[in-house]
């Protein structure tokens, strides 16, 4: 079993007693009193590389990463900084995040924000609309191709936009078959957890124009996002280089400057 596998029976576990306490009609009776969602993708697709900033305590590969004792004021200096975006890790026994800090952050910023974590069901869906999620992650490589088309599905009846991550050839394959037109590279293998820059480069030839293009993990330094943004990224997901530096929000700024 590869690390991703045992996360997802670890997220399984614990989305279990949240179903005990939370049926899906609450959850629905939440999300019907909602405003609607905030898209991302006009600021994804303006000229200029366009970056989704990470709020994330720790990590599988590294532990813990950094002391965030309060996600709001770090997601404002994100927006401050220049974010089109704000991703929230809400994944628990690995990453440390909760969905309170996506209703945290989302309460603090006027950018959408997206839910990271390792969605296999309609309900996590769900409740990342009722906790006010604006994007949901979708990982190929822990579903079939029905379910991935399924949840993308559920995605759209919810207003939610789906960001579909592939780390191989054959996931970019899948992601586009299913209808994704965000979609993002991994350059982290989630079953070993290797990092390798470059993949992004291999695989964003197999992505057609008009789908938009994430490069995610890994971009640590600007000549880092030199890399990814000359091998044609639109966007950029980026969280420990951030949450490490002593001003987030310069980070941002830089990084942006570096992409465009
Ligand atoms: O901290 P990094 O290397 O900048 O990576 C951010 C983001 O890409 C990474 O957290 C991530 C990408 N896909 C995921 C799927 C699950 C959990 C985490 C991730």
């Amino acid at each position: 079993m590869g690390v991703l596998d045992e996360i997802v029976a670890g997220v399984r576990v614990d989305l279990a007693e949240r179903q005990a306490r939370r049926s899906l009609d609450e959850l629905a009776a939440t999300v019907a009193g909602l405003p609607p969602t905030r898209d991302p993708m006009p600021a994804f697709r303006a000229q200029g590389l366009a970056i989704i900033t990470e709020v994330k305590r720790s990590s599988p590969s590294k532990g813990a990463l950094a002391d965030i004792p309060d996600p709001a004021t770090l997601a404002a200096q994100y927006a401050a900084g220049g974010a089109s975006a704000i991703s929230v890790l809400t994944e628990r026994r690995r990453f440390g995040g909760t969905l309170d800090d996506l209703v945290a952050v989302r309460a603090a910023v006027d950018v959408p924000v997206l839910r990271k974590d390792f969605i296999v069901t309609d309900y996590q869906l769900w409740e990342a609309r009722a906790a006010g999620a604006d994007l949901a992650l979708l990982i190929v490589a822990s579903l079939t191709d029905a379910e991935l088309a399924h949840l993308l599905g559920v995605c759209r009846t919810l207003g939610l936009t789906g960001l579909v991550e592939a780390h191989t050839a054959d996931e970019v394959r899948r992601a586009l078959d299913a209808g994704a037109d965000l979609v993002g590279v991994n350059n982290r293998d989630l079953q070993t957890l290797e990092v390798d820059l470059h993949q992004f480069e291999r695989l964003v030839g197999l992505i057609p124009s008009h789908v938009v293009k994430v490069a995610e993990s890994g971009i640590l330094t600007t000549a880092d996002v030199a890399v990814v943004a000359q091998a044609g990224a639109d966007v950029i997901l980026v969280g420990e280089a951030l949450v490490k530096h002593r001003d987030p929000r310069q980070a941002v700024h830089d990084f942006i400057a570096a992409g465009s």
